[in-house]
């Protein structure tokens, strides 16, 4: 995020205390945009397969709430729900960026994510009061989706029971957040007839997001951003309006395509910016939301493109 305040004060920063001064000082210009607001974070990836890095992402949650913002967690979790298909010997290929669903890789998907990666997640921010509750786009009606289909190659190809969100009843979340809780969501969701699909935790955190009105869209991944020349990791796409993200997407891949395609989305419905950062970065989270230095890729409405670069030409 831009700002030009700094703080207050000639800081000895070769001082630790000074520097620890600064460091806390520095946060209020973000503490003052982001209290009492709404901040949908979206976890998954590989930056949830290593212990540490998954405490640390658990503790910025909840200093997040305890800073007076209130963060709502969606989750992913395609790592494990692989893993699971491979010990059960259930064959899954993604599309698109998105995994075909067949019925019984479903029941997988729905008991790896609510049952497993979302119990998890809520029993480590519980560990810093109790805050977390778990819950899915099937509960209290949160989610409704229609079954999706991607275009390859000019081909619209059949994904099985993924699902879109085209419906959101945000009352629960918000009855949760205005008791001080944090949700912590699932991304599936029943079709009008009830049948559960499995919906991209991308693309389920952007309509949370643009439902809840919340004023961030934040996404983890396991890339240090949006780089511009895929597969050349030299430079990382700083910031990015959402007309020239619109025209890069048909030049995406893989799962980059659902994660900028849901960034894209959220930003056209309403919320003020959505960025995408490293969750390899021990507390990626409170790293980004508190410092004036751009991580990771930010679609924010009217800006030129800026890239950074991030390691010489190899
Ligand atoms: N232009 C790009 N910039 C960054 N990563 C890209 C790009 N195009 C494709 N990718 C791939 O997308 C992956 C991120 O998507 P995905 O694996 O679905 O993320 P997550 O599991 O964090 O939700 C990266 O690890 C990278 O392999
Ligand atoms: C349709 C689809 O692809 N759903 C995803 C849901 C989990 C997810 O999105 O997990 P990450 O955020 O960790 O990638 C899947 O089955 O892997």
């Amino acid at each position: 995020m831009n700002d030009s305040s700094s703080p207050t004060g000639a800081f000895d920063t070769s001082k630790p205390d000074q520097a620890k001064a600064r460091t806390l000082a520095a946060a209020l210009p973000w503490l003052k945009q982001y209290h009492g607001k709404i901040v949908v974070v979206k976890y998954g990836g590989n930056a949830m397969t290593d212990d540490t890095l998954k405490r640390a992402f658990a503790e910025d949650i909840a200093f997040l709430r305890f800073a007076g913002f209130k963060p709502v967690v969606v989750h992913g979790g395609g790592p494990q729900i692989s893993s699971m298909l491979d010990k059960l010997g259930i064959e899954s290929e993604f599309r698109g960026g998105l995994r075909v669903t067949t019925p019984e890789a479903m029941d997988v998907v729905r008991m790896v994510l609510v049952g497993q990666v979302q119990r998890e997640l809520v029993g480590l921010i519980n560990e810093h009061g109790p805050l977390a509750v778990g819950c899915s786009g099937e509960d209290a009606g949160l989610f409704t989706a229609v079954p999706a289909s991607t275009v390859i190659e000019g081909e619209e190809v059949d994904l099985g029971l993924v699902g879109e969100v085209t419906k959101v009843r945000p009352e629960s979340v918000l009855d949760l957040i205005e008791a001080g809780r944090i949700p912590v969501v699932s991304s599936v969701a029943p079709d009008v007839h009830g049948t559960v699909h499995n919906v991209n935790a991308d693309t389920a955190a952007a309509a949370l997001a643009v439902a809840l009105q919340a004023e961030k869209l934040l996404v983890l991944t396991d890339v240090e951003g949006l780089y511009l020349d895929w597969p050349d990791p030299t430079d990382v796409i700083g910031e990015i309006s959402p007309e020239a993200l619109d025209e890069l997407m048909p030049t995406l891949a893989s799962g980059m395509v659902p994660k900028m395609g849901a960034c894209l989305k959220a930003v056209r419905g309403g919320v003020p910016r959505a960025t995408v950062v490293d969750g390899r970065e021990p507390h990626a989270v409170i790293l980004e939301l508190f410092t004036k230095e751009g991580v990771g890729t930010q679609v924010l409405p009217g800006v030129e493109t800026k890239t950074r670069k991030v390691r010489d030409a190899q």
